[in-house]
């Protein structure tokens, strides 16, 4: 049965990168990608932006909703103090099954929990079923017109508190425009534009950071 890009892009990982080495593996999935096949991963320049994002949240408690191949779940994880934790949502089961080998094959399987199904079932389930008191991290990265609902979702569960940093990818390309909106006239957000370029192209993209301010 033909291999599908992700299972391509798993495979170039295990031949290519060190078990075990975080770093190793976003590095062979930007070098695929850039030079074999293009794919939906937040790419190193924007990854560098997530860097900086999540070492200034220093969160014990993050929440990933998109994560495809495992590439920002691993590049999130790496950087965890230790005793964090990462739930990373996937609403694909193939994705899932490839971004769980990523997670295993980087040695950051005890800092991620992966969680299959859609975000508007799983956010309300994070309080009881996840044990999750309050989340000071969160990156959106699914699909983009889920962005608005699901960020109203996490307040209306009380999952934010004062200072609980969002990070959405893609609000230029493809693009989350009401997503902009809401959160930019909302007297609840601090909200910084981070402009950058789609992964691996030379399209206009960025990433809007909105912090809670309760
Ligand atoms: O579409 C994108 N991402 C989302 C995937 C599905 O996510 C579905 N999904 C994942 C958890 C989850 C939980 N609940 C519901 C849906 C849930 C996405 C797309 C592009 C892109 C750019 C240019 C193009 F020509 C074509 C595509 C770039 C990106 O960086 C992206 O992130
Ligand atoms: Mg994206």
């Amino acid at each position: 049965m033909n291999q599908s890009k992700e299972q391509r892009i798993l495979n170039f990982v295990l031949q290519n990168a060190v078990r075990g080495d975080p770093c190793s593996v976003v590095d062979a999935i930007d070098k695929y990608c850039s030079q074999k096949e293009w794919a939906m991963n937040v790419g190193d320049e924007k990854g560098k932006i997530l860097d900086k994002t999540v070492e200034e949240a220093n969160p014990s408690v993050a929440l990933e909703l998109g994560t495809y191949c495992g590439y920002s779940a691993v590049r999130i994880s790496r950087l965890l103090k230790a005793g964090a934790r990462l739930l990373t949502v996937e609403f694909n089961p193939e994705f899932a099954a490839v971004a769980k080998q990523m997670i295993e094959f980087a040695g950051v399987q005890d800092k991620v929990k992966l969680l299959q199904g859609p975000s508007e079932e799983i956010i309300p389930q994070l309080k009881k079923k996840y044990e999750v008191d309050t989340l000071d991290f969160v990156f959106l990265d699914h699909w983009k017109d889920r962005y608005t609902p699901d960020t109203k979702l996490l307040q209306e569960c009380n999952l934010l508190r004062k200072g609980s940093i969002l990070l959405a990818d893609n609000v230029i390309f493809p693009g989350a425009p009401d997503f902009l909106n809401y959160v930019r006239k909302s007297p609840h957000f601090q909200c910084t534009n981070y402009p950058s370029h789609l992964e691996y192209m030379q399209v206009e993209d960025a990433m809007e950071k909105a912090v809670f301010l309760g």
